[in-house]
């Protein structure tokens, strides 16, 4: 049997999902799968630690799971990167859109845990975004895109699933993100 578990994390950009996965990382050692994208890297996002960075020739090199186009860009997960974090820990975290969660629900139903995050207002996230340096631009762009509009809610076909958290303030997004695990890890 497959015990290996999987914590997807949903939810549009800005809600935090990044966030919580360093939060797993650094406290639980849950790593991280990375993903494939064509969107070029912020000034603090490293090469196979945030993404992989990829070309549209190298994208459409490796073998997806699942792949999207999100804002104008490409982004894949990957069977090689999945499995090379599933050598090192059972219980890794994905980063993934709403579509992207979706697909990994009809695929390993079994060995998900899904956690969608929202924002009571959507208007602070245009905030978070500036804050974490995003260029104006760049900002209204993603804001603006189907995509994130789409990922305010969650898909009917994830409901069942999903575990939703406001990430509204840390301190309760915390000690949710710490109740989840504490449930998920003794079943
Ligand atoms: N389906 C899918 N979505 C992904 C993948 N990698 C990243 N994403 C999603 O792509 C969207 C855009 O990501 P990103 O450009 O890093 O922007 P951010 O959400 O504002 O940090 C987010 O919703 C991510 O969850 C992937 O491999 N597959
Ligand atoms: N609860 C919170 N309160 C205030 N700022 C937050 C909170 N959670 C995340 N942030 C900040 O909001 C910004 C967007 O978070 P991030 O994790 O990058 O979102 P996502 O990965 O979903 O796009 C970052 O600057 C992050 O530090």
């Amino acid at each position: 049997m497959n015990t290996n578990k999987l914590l997807i994390i949903t939810g549009a950009s800005g809600t935090g999902k990044t966030t919580v996965s360093d939060y797993l990382r650094d406290t639980y050692g849950i790593a991280r799968v990375i993903t494939h994208t064509t969107r070029p890297p912020r000034a603090n996002e490293l090469n196979g630690r945030d993404y992989y960075f990829e070309t549209e020739a190298s994208f459409v090199q490796n073998h997806y799971i699942e792949s999207v186009s999100y804002a104008g860009y490409h982004y894949g997960s990957s069977r090689e990167a999945l499995q090379r974090a599933w050598q090192r820990r059972r219980l890794v975290s994905l980063i993934l859109d709403t579509k992207g969660a979706e697909s990994y629900a009809q695929v390993m139903p079994q060995q998900l845990i899904v956690l969608y995050l929202a924002i009571s207002d959507p208007e602070i996230l245009k905030e978070r975004l500036e804050r974490r340096g995003d260029a104006p631009a760049t900002i209204k762009q993603r804001l603006a895109s189907a995509e994130s509009q789409r990922d305010l809610q969650v898909p009917a076909a994830l409901q069942p699933l999903a575990h939703v958290i406001v990430n509204d303030h840390w301190t309760s997004t915390k000690a949710a993100v710490d109740q989840l695990l504490k449930n998920e890890l003794c079943q």
